[in-house]
């Protein structure tokens, strides 16, 4: 078989949602930092992330990390993350998968009973923390970068739908985030296509309605994910409540979302709702758990901001390798309606 490409892929899920990590088969590309990297792959490299993450090797549900040497000298790896329409800056679930797989693959090497891990992402440097027992890497906990409020309570008109109220913040992603219950919703599997079908409306009206700029960095831009919350209720005393993250092109973060956790802190945070050191509990639509807190208080900018510290699980699936034939009519997958979601033009 002529093989044009071949790379070494970990299948991976943080608490439901894929996050595989590729650890080997691409070489290193030039970058100051690695938001330099990610462009690199953004307007050089992309046919890497589509061939992997299109069908016929991916699927929509399907997030995949690329290791590669950090930036920072006080890192111990550096990595991209691949999603769907996008190189996300920071990702929880993707962080989480990545620690899982360097650290049971033995690339960083594991220390029992706490090893820690300092990884360079294209949103800054990450502290990790994992627990770890018997080679298995029990749980991760990771500080995200700073998250802030952009905007509280903004209106916007959304075709068919009329005036949406939403919240707009950065939790190493840019977000919606809207009540599920003020659209008649709620975060239920049995409501999942009219949850992503109206998600994608209410995202595409606020993007055309308000851009989202990250002050200290203004490549980090535009919004590619939303999240339906419910309010908050109190559970063995601490702060508990599910979302459903509508990732686009328009399918469900399987995992309670770092990122969108991070966000929804920041949005508590800015309405009183949730207190410095405060443990909050975020759920999937799945029914998986992230536990987080708020470890410290900071500004972005012009922006008040908090500091999140999320914890989840992650497990290996997969030792894959994945190949183009360079006889495939494929090289960069396919995408299908019935597995997509293909905005009308
Ligand atoms: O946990 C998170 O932050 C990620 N999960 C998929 C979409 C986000 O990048």
């Amino acid at each position: 078989m002529p093989i044009s490409r071949s790379l070494t892929v970990v299948g991976c899920h943080a608490e439901g949602e894929v996050g595989d990590v590729i650890t080997g088969g691409v070489l290193d590309v030039p970058g100051k930092t690695m938001f330099d990297k990610l462009v690199h792959f953004e307007t050089k490299k992309d046919s890497l992330r589509q061939l992997l993450l299109n069908e016929p090797r991916g699927r929509a549900a399907v997030n995949t990390n690329l290791v590669l040497p950090p930036c920072d000298p006080r890192a111990d790896a550096g990595f991209l993350i691949m999603e769907s329409e996008e190189y996300a800056p920071m990702s929880g679930s993707n962080t989480i998968c990545t620690t899982t797989v360097l650290l049971e693959t033995g690339m960083i090497p594991m220390k029992e009973p706490i090893t820690e891990v300092t990884l360079d992402t294209a949103a800054g440097l990450v502290k990790v923390i994992a627990e770890c027992e018997a080679g298995k890497c029990k749980s991760v906990e990771f500080d995200n970068v700073p998250s802030f409020v952009l905007e509280l309570d903004f209106k916007v008109v959304v075709p068919g739908i009329g005036e949406v109220v939403v919240d707009i913040a950065y939790g190493g992603m840019m977000y919606v985030l809207v009540d599920a219950a003020s659209l008649g919703l709620a975060v239920d599997n049995q409501q999942s296509r009219q949850l992503v079908e109206v998600g994608e409306r209410i995202k595409r009206a606020t993007e055309a309605a308000y851009v989202p700029i990250h002050p200290e960095n203004p490549g980090i831009t535009g919004f590619s994910v939303i999240a339906f919350t419910e309010p908050l209720k109190k559970e063995d005393g601490c702060q508990v409540a599910a979302n459903a993250v509508v990732v686009s092109p328009g399918r469900f973060d399987r995992s309670p979302c770092g990122t969108g956790t991070s966000a929804r802190l920041a949005v508590l945070h800015a309405r009183g709702e949730i207190k410095e050191g405060e443990i909050f509990k975020h759920r999937s639509i799945i029914g998986t758990e992230f536990v987080s807190r708020i470890r410290g208080l900071t500004t972005v900018g012009k922006y008040p901001a908090v500091l999140p510290t999320v914890k989840g699980r992650a497990w290996i699936t997969s030792y894959k390798q994945v190949v183009l034939d360079s006889t495939d009519p494929f090289p960069e997958g396919f995408r299908v309606g019935d597995q997509w979601h293909i905005a009308p033009n």
